[in-house]
């Protein structure tokens, strides 16, 4: 049996703060404000996860009025999820994602992306594709206020 999941996040950029992406860390003059570390691509790819399962979404399972997600590392809030979809009996068949921002070039970091979720998924690097994408300066991404990201991931039962 099959599932899909999508995933979809948005986070604004904030001064003094790291820029996580996808599990790495960017160098880059801000990062994104969140009340964990504000990994926009990690919790996409946790809520296409909780998608596939039809378990609700991350704000349901990590709410952000807990003290206990402050600053939380999202690959631990993706590995959690991914535990739940474990329990139900799933293993990856493949994700995809794509990271919408004007700035910085996500390119140099795609493989370093895919090999670190690949991980946290229990999968190969060839079961995950990260893509980047600009909005041609165009919208909230285009006017480098925040980065967006989406994910889709199917599942397989074993
Ligand atoms: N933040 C980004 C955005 C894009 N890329 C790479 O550049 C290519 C061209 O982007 P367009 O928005 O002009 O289509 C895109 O396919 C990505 O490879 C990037 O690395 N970082
Ligand atoms: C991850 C959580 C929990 O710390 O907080 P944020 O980092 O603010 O992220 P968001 O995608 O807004 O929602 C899920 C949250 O509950």
């Amino acid at each position: 049996m099959f599932r899909i999941g999508q995933g979809f996040d948005v986070h604004q950029f904030a001064e003094g703060r790291p820029l996580m992406i996808g599990g790495v860390e960017i160098p880059y003059e801000k990062g994104l404000l969140g009340h964990s570390d504000a990994d926009v691509l990690l919790h996409a790819v946790a809520d296409a996860c909780l998608g596939a399962i039809a378990a609700g979404d991350i704000g349901k399972h990590f709410p952000d009025h807990d003290q206990k997600y402050k600053d939380a590392d999202s690959a631990v809030l993706l590995q959690h999820v991914w535990n739940l979809v474990k329990k139900e009996g799933y293993q990856l068949v493949n994700l995809d994602c794509t990271i919408v921002a004007q700035k910085p070039k996500m390119a140099p970091y795609i493989e370093q992306m895919r090999a670190r979720i690949a991980e946290l998924l229990e999968g190969e690097m060839s079961q995950v594709n990260v893509k980047a994408t600009t909005t041609e300066k165009l919208g909230f991404t285009g006017r480098e206020e925040g980065i967006a990201a989406q994910a889709v991931v199917l599942l397989q039962k074993k």
